[in-house]
């Protein structure tokens, strides 16, 4: 089945965290194939390469792994790499096909001992399908119910020893049974810049392009700490250097082909840059509402709030308060303009050391 086909192509922004129409084939030669590839996400790697090394070494199936995180961070990499490190196979289907019981009963009954279920998008699977799926983890067997209304009976069915592999990009949806069937759940967390540089430099070397250190820095600074996006801008950066320049790829070249997208120093794209400008020009910096700020650039509200919202807010550009949108000092220094005395500083949020994975405790930071 086609992994990917989950992605709806609606948003073709350059700097959209979410699968688009075009990034599917490359992705897959992108991948990184082993935790040495993988790049970023330390503690996780290091987290990950315990659970599985311990199984390894007694001879049995790690425990079931949740990975949790926003797009394009690397969750189905990661299944993928989980398999190939346990040297079993992947069996991958996604939480909306799992849409009966029976489409499940079918997955499972069809698993050999030692092999990795990957289920994408866990949090939207269908209930009775995932009432099935708590017996199958935690006994590995499943009962199949056969026939309806007084006469049905329910048959239980052995389950092979298997290890379940969920991604999901909010882990807050999942239901509290569910979650707890995990024995480990690894938090994706946005990638630094450098990381990001390193994975350009990667991704370079396998697509065999010409990228210089300093234009690597340029794409990784407006990837927004997202593999995917870093790689699907090296693509564009290529396409330009290769139509109007001798395919080498300079930092000269980067910026200029940056721009030909419009996609700003920050990431921003036209879209975000619009929101940022109506809130401040048009709303005096708000606080404003959502459907108002939508209206005002055009735009369904979902979008402005999926879309542009959460970087911008992850970015220090918006602040969210009980009465509506606000720009931050950030924003209107961003837009070159001088910020009133009263504005919220914002700018880049500063991480500290947050924990990447826990074994306790999956909820989302
Ligand atoms: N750590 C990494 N090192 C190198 N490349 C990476 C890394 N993480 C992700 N990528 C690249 O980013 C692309 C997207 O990653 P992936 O499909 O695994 O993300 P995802 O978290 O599953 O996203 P989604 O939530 O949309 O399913 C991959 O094809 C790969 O090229
Ligand atoms: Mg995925």
């Amino acid at each position: 089945m086609n992994l990917e086909s989950h992605a709806d192509f609606e948003d073709e922004s350059p700097v959209s965290p979410d699968l688009v129409a075009g990034d599917g084939d490359i992705e897959a030669s992108l991948r990184p194939k082993n935790l040495h590839d993988f790049i970023g996400q330390p503690r996780v790697r290091e987290q990950l390469q315990l659970v599985l090394t311990g199984a390894k070494m007694r001879g049995g199936t790690p425990d079931h792994i949740l990975l949790s995180g926003p797009p394009g961070l690397g969750k189905t990499s990661m299944a993928m790499i989980i398999a190939a490190e346990l040297g079993s196979s992947l069996r991958l289907t996604s939480g909306p096909a799992l849409e009966r019981a029976g489409d499940l009963a079918a997955m499972l009954s069809n698993l050999v001992e030692g092999d990795v279920l990957f289920i994408d998008e866990i949090h939207r699977i269908a209930r009775p399908a995932e009432e099935m799926l708590y017996l199958a983890m935690e006994d590995f067997r499943v009962d199949v119910v056969v026939g309806k209304g007084p006469g049905a009976t329910s048959i239980p069915l052995e389950v092979a020893p298997f290890t379940l592999v969920g991604a999901t990009t909010r882990s807050g949806a999942l239901t509290g049974p569910l979650r707890d069937r995990f024995g480990f759940t690894a938090h994706m967390d946005f990638y630094e810049p450098a990381e990001l540089e390193q994975i350009l430099m990667r991704s370079a070397g396998i697509l065999g392009v010409q990228l210089g250190a300093e234009a690597g820095a340029e794409i990784a600074g407006r990837s927004r700490g997202t593999p995917r996006i870093a790689n699907r801008l090296l693509r564009r950066v290529r396409d330009y250097a290769e139509v109007r320049a001798d395919g080498v790829i300079t930092r000269d070249i980067a910026h200029a082909a940056l721009a030909v997208y419009d996609v700003d120093q920050l990431g921003l794209d036209r879209l975000d840059r619009s929101v940022l400008s109506a809130l401040v020009r048009s709303f005096g910096g708000g606080p404003v509402g959502v459907s108002t700020l939508a209206v005002a650039v055009g735009e369904e509200p979902a979008t402005v709030e999926e879309v542009c919202e959460p970087f911008l807010v992850r970015a220090g550009m918006i602040a969210r308060t009980p009465r509506g949108r606000v720009a931050t000092a950030a924003a209107w220094t961003q837009l070159g303009l001088t910020p009133p005395p009263d504005a919220v500083a914002g700018g880049i949020e500063v991480r500290v050391n947050e924990p990447q994975a826990s074994l306790f405790d999956p909820e989302d930071p």
